[in-house]
C-alpha cells in the first residue's frame, strides 16, 4: 500500500439519482481538496455546457480512435453514446499524491474496480425507484422514451449495488454530500494506519 500517492475515488450509480447534483456540491465546497477527472463523451452538448468543463465533447471517429490508442481508464456505451475517463490526467494527478474524482455509470465503474483494485467505491443510491423517476422528469432533459430506458437500466444497476465499498443514499444533496467527504476521509484514515503497522512491522523484522 502506498499513500503517497493519491487515492481514486470512484462515484457511481444509476442515471438521474443525482450524481451530477452531489458532486457539484462536492466541488463547490472549499474543504474539499481531490480533483475533478472530466470525462468525454459523443453525447451533444447540453444548453450550458462548457466543452472542457462538463465534458470534452468529441465525434464518434474520435473517440473511437482513442480507444484504440488506449487512451481510457474505462470506457462505456451508454444510451448510444459514448462516455470515457482519459487515462494521463488521473495518473498524473494519482502520482503527484492528489486524490482523483470520477463520476462515471456503473459499467466504467466495474473497469475501474479490474484495473485500480485499491480505489474507494461509493455507489449513490436513490431513496427509491420513484424517487428517481420523478428526478428524471423533473430535470426535463430527456424523452419519455430515453427516461423508460433509464429506469429500466436503474433496476438492473440498484442490483450491483453490493458490489461497492459504501452505499450513500442521495435524500438530502449536502447530507450525501457530507457522508462522501467524511467516507473519504475515514478511508485516508484507515490506509495511513495500515501503512503505519506495515513500517513497524519492518522495523521489527529488521532488528
Ligand atoms: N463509464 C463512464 N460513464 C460516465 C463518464 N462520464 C459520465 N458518465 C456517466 O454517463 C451517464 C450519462 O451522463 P450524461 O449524459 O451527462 O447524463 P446525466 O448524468 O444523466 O445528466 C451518467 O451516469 C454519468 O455518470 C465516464 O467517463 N465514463
Ligand atoms: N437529493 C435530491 N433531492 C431532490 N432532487 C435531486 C436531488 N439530487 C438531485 N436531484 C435532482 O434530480 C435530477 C437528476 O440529478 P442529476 O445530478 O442530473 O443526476 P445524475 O447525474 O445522476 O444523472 C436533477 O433535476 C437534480 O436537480
Amino acid at each position: 500500500m502506498n499513500t503517497e500517492k493519491g487515492l481514486l475515488i470512484v462515484l457511481s450509480g444509476p442515471s438521474g439519482v443525482g450524481k451530477g447534483t452531489v458532486r457539484k456540491a462536492i466541488f463547490d465546497d472549499p474543504i474539499t481538496d481531490f480533483e475533478y477527472s472530466i470525462s468525454m463523451t459523443t453525447r451533444k452538448m447540453r444548453v450550458g455546457e462548457i466543452d472542457g468543463v462538463d465534458y470534452f465533447f468529441k465525434s464518434r471517429e474520435e473517440f473511437e480512435a482513442l480507444i484504440e490508442a488506449d487512451e481510457f481508464i474505462e470506457y462505456a456505451e451508454y444510451v448510444g453514446n459514448y462516455y470515457g475517463t482519459p487515462v494521463q490526467y488521473v495518473r498524473e494527478t494519482m502520482d503527484a499524491g492528489k486524490d482523483v474524482f470520477l463520476e462515471i455509470e456503473v459499467e466504467g465503474a466495474k473497469q475501474v474496480r479490474r484495473k485500480f483494485p485499491d480505489a474507494l467505491f461509493i455507489f449513490l443510491a436513490p431513496p427509491s425507484l420513484a424517487h428517481l423517476e420523478e428526478r428524471l422528469i423533473g430535470r426535463g432533459t430527456e424523452s419519455k422514451d430515453v427516461i423508460a430506458y433509464r429506469i429500466s437500466e436503474a433496476r438492473k444497476e440498484v442490483e450491483m449495488m453490493n458490489l461497492y465499498d459504501y452505499v450513500v443514499v442521495n435524500d438530502e444533496v449536502l447530507e450525501a454530500k457530507r457522508k462522501i467527504q467524511t467516507i473519504v476521509e475515514a478511508e485516508h484514515l484507515k490506509r495511513e494506519r495500515i501503512e503505519a503497522r506495515f513500517r513497524k512491522m519492518l522495523l521489527e523484522a529488521k532488528k
